[in-house]
């Protein structure tokens, strides 16, 4: 099986975190869902953001779309076929309206305005989300916003998507919804979540982040864990 996304053996700190990733290995295969979870700073966006470029590694290797990539005009084209979507909207939010935001992407690869205008209609009709298309986009609610960012990538047709925390802020009926959309959209993906119901619900196969590594999660550690029994006495 080809792999789509490969971090190797990835290294990396930032200077007032030296020892984020330290040997971090992952993979992401045709028709996966890869869920990633970890503590709180275990360097999850951290390695998202080292998949597509934005981040560049101090050890190991991206190999991306079947080639290694390391200067930043590789990462262009992974760019392009990778889509993230940021743990905070308003870092990938930027324009007056909804329907500018999910154009912006395709008008940027070259597309035509009639084209667009196409594209913006079927995203945003497929995530449900056409009663946002003229909304301010800065004046929606958290939970809007993110399917906006998520109906932004989608409109760029990428062949990956990275979901950093795409839950957070989403009330229950909304992330059973965006559950139904991911389990049906033909793309593999990694999902990082803290949310071990969504994961349960959306995830293919399951890694954990720890110590600036990936170890798999086997069948008995995966999903919810519930705390230790209470002692009976008697
Ligand atoms: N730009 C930065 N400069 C310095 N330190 C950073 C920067 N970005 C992240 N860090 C630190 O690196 C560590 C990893 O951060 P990262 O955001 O990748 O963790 P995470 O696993 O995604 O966390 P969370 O689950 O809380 O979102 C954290 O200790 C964080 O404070």
């Amino acid at each position: 099986m080809a792999l789509l996304l490969e971090a190797q053996g990835v290294v990396f700190g930032y200077p007032s975190q030296p020892a984020v990733l330290d040997g971090a290995d992952l993979a992401l295969g045709p028709g996966e869902r890869v869920c990633l979870e970890g503590a709180n700073g275990a360097g999850k966006s951290t390695l998202l953001q080292i998949l597509v470029g934005l981040l560049v590694p101090q050890a190991g290797t991206v190999v991306a779309f079947g080639r290694e990539r390391r200067a930043e005009r590789d990462f262009y084209e992974v760019r392009r076929r990778a889509g993230l979507v940021f743990q905070d909207p308003d870092d990938q939010l930027f324009c007056p309206t909804v329907a500018e935001d999910v154009a912006f992407g395709p008008l940027n690869m070259g597309r035509s305005r009639a084209e667009v205008a196409d594209i913006v209609q079927c995203t945003l009709d497929e995530l449900n989300l056409t009663h946002l298309r003229d909304r301010v986009t800065h004046k929606l609610s958290g939970g809007e916003k993110r399917l906006v960012t998520l109906a932004a990538v989608l409109a760029m047709a990428p062949d990956v998507l990275l979901l950093d925390e795409p839950t957070n802020a989403l009330d229950e009926p909304t992330r059973e919804r965006l559950t139904a959309i991911l389990t049906t959209l033909p793309q593999a993906m990694i999902i990082v979540s803290h949310d071990p119901l969504f994961r349960r619900a959306v995830a293919t196969r399951s890694v954990r982040l720890e110590r600036g590594r990936i170890q798999p999660i086997g069948e008995g550690q995966r999903g919810i864990t519930h705390g230790p029994r209470l002692a009976r006495k008697g």
